[in-house]
């Protein structure tokens, strides 16, 4: 049999005056940016990991912001759409970790010291995926002091409702009520409030009557469910390569992370359980 050639059945080969597939994916300036600062083997595996991380969280906070805007305009079955998708988008970036977890702790010692004091806490993406879905924690926006472009994006970001203000607003106009107004708190975590939470329990004390909003809060558990696992297999990455060394980034390492797990992003979506 003779090597198969393309131009032979019509497809196009010469790009010379045309957009091709590396120029449509901007691929030269991707694909050039994996600049190893030692000659450790894992340090390519560890940038290509933080920069693919990176990439999915650039879609889901597309997905999120766009999820929001459906939201609030009663556009129920696209926001859904959009919820799955950044769902499994975290199913992704937890499967990743096994990746990174052929990296022993000896072949990570080999290039940690050249990472300085940088670390995945001043990743300014990552906060504002928390900013969006209501983990609004301001003090962590200082270490972006130095990038006034993304301190203003963050800054932006904590001057309007979360997704989970405006999916209350969507439960409020449900059951024809209005929450106290104190409870959005625009540049402050939310915390569980008893009025939300009786709310949700008639949501869940009557599916079929109020199906767009059921679904609507098990889309948002889901995604809790999925984000608090990349939490989990974050910390155990972590101790399993540098124990219970300090992090880069200046905080305790694995006590900060462990910490970060009691996090609640939607409260009154877990707790009112144990009153239904
Ligand atoms: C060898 C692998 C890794 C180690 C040893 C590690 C270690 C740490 C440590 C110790 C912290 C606490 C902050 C500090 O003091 O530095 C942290 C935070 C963080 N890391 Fe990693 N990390 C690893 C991989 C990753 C990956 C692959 C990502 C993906 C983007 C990531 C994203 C983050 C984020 C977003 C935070 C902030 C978490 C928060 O504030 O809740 N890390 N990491
Ligand atoms: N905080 C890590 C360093 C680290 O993991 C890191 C360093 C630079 C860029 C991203 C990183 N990933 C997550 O924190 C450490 O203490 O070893």
């Amino acid at each position: 049999m003779s090597a198969y050639d393309p131009s032979q059945e019509g497809a196009k080969t010469s790009f010379s005056d045309d957009m091709s597939y590396i120029d449509y994916l901007s691929l030269d300036p991707i694909l050039g940016s994996q600049k190893r600062l030692s000659d450790a083997h894992d340090e390519m595996l560890f940038i290509i990991q933080h920069q693919t991380s990176e990439l999915w969280m650039r879609l889901a906070l597309f997905e999120l912001d766009a999820a929001r805007r459906n939201l609030a305009a009663g556009n129920f079955s696209s926001t859904f759409k959009m919820l799955t998708r950044v769902a499994r988008i975290y199913d992704q970036l937890n499967s990743a970790w096994d990746v990174l977890r052929t990296m022993t702790p000896s072949e990570y010692t080999r290039f940690r010291d050249d990472l300085g004091a940088s670390s995945g806490f001043q990743s300014h993406q990552y906060r504002l995926i928390e900013y969006v879905l209501g983990n609004r924690n301001k003090a962590m926006m200082r270490v972006h002091e130095h990038r006034p472009e993304l301190y203003a994006m963050l800054e932006r970001e904590l001057s309007q409702k979360s997704l989970y203000h405006v999916a209350l607003d969507a439960l409020a106009a449900e059951l024809g009520e209005t929450f106290d107004p104190a409870i959005y708190r625009l540049d402050a975590p939310h915390q569980a409030d008893q009025q939300v939470m009786d709310a949700w329990a008639r949501i869940y004390q009557d599916p079929e009557g109020h199906w767009s909003l059921y679904e609507l809060a098990e889309k948002l558990v889901d995604l809790e469910d999925y984000f608090r696992r990349w939490r989990f297999n974050h910390v155990t990455t972590v101790e399993r390569i540098i124990g219970f060394k300090r992090g880069t980034g200046g905080t305790s390492g694995v006590a900060y992370l462990r910490k970060m797990l009691e996090v609640e992003l939607f409260p009154e979506l877990w707790k009112m359980r144990g009153q239904l």
